[in-house]
């Protein structure tokens, strides 16, 4: 669990599209939601297909059966056909988001185009098909999961068609048509609202479990991660995909020296400022989306850093021992408080077939090298590669 990940800014919602601003969330929000989103979409594709072919039995009941009842009814077998091809494409690619939209966009397509094809050689059923397309349009809208915006544009878009072909027939007197136009921009108006309504309603509930769970993980002084996150497997995760992949892995555990003496000194809430300037720094020094940082006590932190051997820690260590050192935090104006920091890391190489298998190792390792530095004089950075049953100290 990377740090930096979804902070509050990228959770914006764009109204307009009624998705989040951010690709990134989005896809993780369509991720989220894609096994529910698929079992009703099946549903619907289905549904579509049964009633599609069911309403066959008008064009035989208006036309009679011959050549262009057959001809609609085979156009009607077409949309099934799409609305199972559909289904199967979603059974076969249950993981693509991507899939699902097509799928949905398909139908409603195709239903469409087919729709108005229907409406042209039945002229004597208008008023029923106008009915029909206000029922279509709030399916599109609302039962067919879809984009939103590509659900407006298709039941905006073949609403328009229809008026059109309509008014291109001239079997309608001006009243109906007027009756006719109102009637579509009502369905349209009413499926949007709702649409709208429920997509924004389903991405604000989204963005309040997100924070609320940021919330649960994050220390509110410092920002970083606290040791729920670690109780709730990060580090075993972590251990677990370097040893899949072969993969380097480092945890550095730091600790600020002589801390008690700072809040003795200069009282509790210099100190506090202290550890959020720290807590920033490490956030900052290290890769966003990539590593992981988690208050693991009073003012000792812990670094999980992936793909990074002990030299790689050991330089970014430096780096942050350097620039805490030498930089004072600025505790009320005008007074500043200088500290240092010890760390200890230990590091899993890569390709190691010995890597240890519990993250127990691995912290012991880091703490004890952490005791080392600060047993070393404060101020400095001690390193261990370790194994399952053996650790050597190089640094
Ligand atoms: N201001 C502040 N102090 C804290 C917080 N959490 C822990 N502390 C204090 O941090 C101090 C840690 O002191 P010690 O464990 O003796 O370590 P140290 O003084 O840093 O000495 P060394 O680690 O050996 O260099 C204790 O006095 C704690 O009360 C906090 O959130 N805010």
């Amino acid at each position: 669990m990377p740090h930096h990940d979804l902070s509050h800014p990228r959770l914006e919602i764009d109204r307009q599209r009624a998705e989040f601003a951010d690709a990134a969330v989005e896809d993780r929000f369509n991720r989220h939601h894609l096994p529910e989103r698929s079992a009703q979409l099946k549903v619907s594709l289905l549904f579509c297909a049964a009633f599609y072919v069911a309403f066959g039995a008008t064009d035989v009941a208006t036309l009679g059966p011959g050549p262009t009842a057959w001809a609609m009814i085979a156009l009607r077998v077409l949309v099934a056909l799409v609305a199972a091809g559909g289904c199967v494409a979603i059974l076969r690619r249950p993981e693509s988001v991507r899939v699902a939209v097509l799928a949905a966009s398909a139908v409603e397509v195709v239903g469409m185009a087919v729709f108005m094809v229907l409406c042209w050689y039945q002229p004597a059923a208008t008023a029923w098909n106008v009915m029909s397309q206000a029922l279509i349009l709030m399916a599109i809208y609302i039962n067919i999961p879809n984009r939103f915006v590509y659900a407006a544009w298709i039941a905006a878009g073949s609403s328009v068609v229809f008026c059109a072909m309509l008014m291109t027939q001239g079997f309608l007197k001006m009243d109906d048509m007027v009756a006719l136009v109102l009637l579509l921009i009502l369905g349209n108006a009413l499926g949007f609202i709702g649409a709208r309504r429920f997509h924004l309603a389903q991405r604000e509930e989204f963005r309040s479990a997100i924070l609320l769970q940021q919330l649960a993980d994050r220390d509110p002084l410092t920002g970083c991660y606290n040791r729920r996150v670690l109780q709730k497997g990060l580090l075993d995760a972590e251990l677990a995909r370097a040893r899949r992949y072969g993969n380097a892995l480092s945890v550095i555990l730091c600790d600020i020296d002589h801390f008690k003496q700072i809040n003795d000194t200069h009282g509790h809430a210099a100190g506090d400022h202290v550890l959020h300037e720290f807590g920033g720094l490490l956030l900052a020094m290290t890769r966003e989306t990539v590593d992981s940082v988690v208050r693991y006590g009073g003012e000792e932190f812990l670094m999980v850093l992936p793909e990074t051997d002990l030299e790689g820690a050991r330089t970014l260590a430096e780096r942050i021992r350097h620039a805490f050192g030498s930089t004072g935090s600025a505790v009320e104006l005008g007074r500043f408080v200088t500290a240092t920091a010890s760390f200890g890391i230990a590091s899993v190489p890569a390709l190691d077939p010995d890597a240890p298998d519990t993250p127990s190792v691995l912290l012991e390792a880091a703490d004890e090298q952490l005791y080392a530095a600060k047993r070393g004089g404060r101020n400095c950075v001690r390193g261990v590669s370790v194994t399952s049953d053996r650790a050597w100290s190089i640094a």
